[in-house]
């Protein structure tokens, strides 16, 4: 499916949902894939994970170009927009 797709996009969800998520941004990450990953921030939903993972950022633990990776808006409207102008940028960590 991941093959096929051409972006993916995490509504807000439980613990499927997250490791779906965390699989294709490590993907991306990998360069396994050159798709976008979106996230549907409903009402903040996600405000906490995004601020986290800007901790990992500043901790050195995520590149700041693999932070990129994620795409996230609070509308289906404004997030589509926002998948369109993704540009993939290779960011191999190894
Ligand atoms: C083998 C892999 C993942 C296994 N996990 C799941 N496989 C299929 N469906 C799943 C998995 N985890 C959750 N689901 C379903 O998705 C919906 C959302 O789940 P959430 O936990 O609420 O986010 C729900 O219908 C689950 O039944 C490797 O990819």
């Amino acid at each position: 499916m991941a093959k096929h797709s051409d972006a993916f996009i995490a509504l807000p969800g439980g613990y499927g949902t997250l490791e779906e998520l965390l699989e294709v941004i490590t993907w991306a990450q990998l360069g396994i894939h050159d798709k976008p990953v979106g996230l549907l921030n409903v009402d903040g939903y996600y405000n906490a994970l995004l601020s986290f993972i800007d901790k990992a950022v500043e901790e050195g633990f995520i590149l700041p170009t693999a932070r990129d990776i994620i795409v996230s808006a609070p509308t289906a409207k404004e997030l589509f927009m926002k998948l369109e102008e993704y540009v993939y940028v290779p960011r191999h960590k190894n």
